[in-house]
């Protein structure tokens, strides 16, 4: 039976962490993760438990359920201007949820016959399809990694079970922390503003920031789309 795709949203925006942060990109994200359900009520208990993201369902903006033509067609739709036109090459990015649960073989490569560089955040538990152009292993807790050569390690900092020196052995081109985020929107009100303001310096950004100066394999990834407030 011919493979079918469950997907929670798909949108052009720009690639807002990492290596090829501003980089305009088509954003596919898949449903469904191995290392989380997606459920509040099952947060405390997952394996990863600071996701910033919904991957539940298809019901997001183009989310549905795709044959791989039908996929294909609905990405190359989101690029500006023809796939082939010389105007940059277009770009997608297969993230979730966790993409690899999914994302396969023949999907890469029809992706890339329609003039994609193909791109993948994942979490690195399980097989990656061949082919990938661009890997982002984002290790979790104590989760155990399969896939342990990457474009670029971007690990979620700080987590307890997770610290950098454990992913020495892999091999990447770019070392990345990426602050932890708060995962709910944090509504700050006037009486609690100067505290706030003060543990500023003990924020995640600057305990990742002091990592990095005293490691300076790595570096720092700021989730810019957020600041900017896009997609
Ligand atoms: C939502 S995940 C989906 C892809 C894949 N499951 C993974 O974990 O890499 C996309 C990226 O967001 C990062 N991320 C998730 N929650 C975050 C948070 N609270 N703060 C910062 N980055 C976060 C992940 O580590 C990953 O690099
Ligand atoms: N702009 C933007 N950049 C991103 N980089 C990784 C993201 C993700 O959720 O996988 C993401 C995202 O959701 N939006
Ligand atoms: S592995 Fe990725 S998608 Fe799954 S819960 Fe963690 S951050 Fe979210
Ligand atoms: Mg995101």
């Amino acid at each position: 039976m011919a493979a079918q795709y469950r997907i929670k949203e798909i949108f052009y925006t720009l690639q807002g962490e990492g290596a090829q942060a501003g980089r305009p990109a088509v954003f596919c994200r898949f449903s469904k993760c191995n290392l989380w359900n997606g459920r509040e009520s099952g947060r405390t208990a997952a394996v990863c438990n600071f996701c910033d993201t919904d991957f539940i369902g298809t019901d997001g903006h183009l989310g549905g359920v795709y044959d791989l033509e039908q996929l294909v067609v609905v990405i190359q739709q989101q690029w500006p201007g023809s796939t082939a036109n010389g105007q940059g090459k277009p770009y997608v990015v297969c993230t979730g949820g966790e993409p690899a649960l999914q994302l396969d073989d023949e999907l890469v490569s029809a992706l890339q016959h329609a003039g994609f560089e193909v791109a993948i955040e994942t979490n690195g538990t399980l097989p990656l399809a061949n082919g990938i152009d661009w890997v982002c292993l984002s290790p979790k807790g104590e989760s155990e990694l399969v896939v342990i050569e990457c474009d670029e390690l971007k690990l979620v900092y700080p987590q307890a079970d997770a610290p950098p020196e454990r992913f020495d052995y892999i091999q990447a081109d770019h070392y990345y922390l990426q602050p932890m985020a708060d995962y709910q929107p944090v509504v700050i009100s006037s009486d609690k503003l100067q505290g706030a303001a003060d543990s500023l310096s003990t924020s995640n950004t600057h305990k990742a920031l002091s990592y990095c100066l005293k490691h300076p394999r790595w570096k720092l990834s700021l989730q810019t789309h957020k600041m900017i407030r896009i997609e």
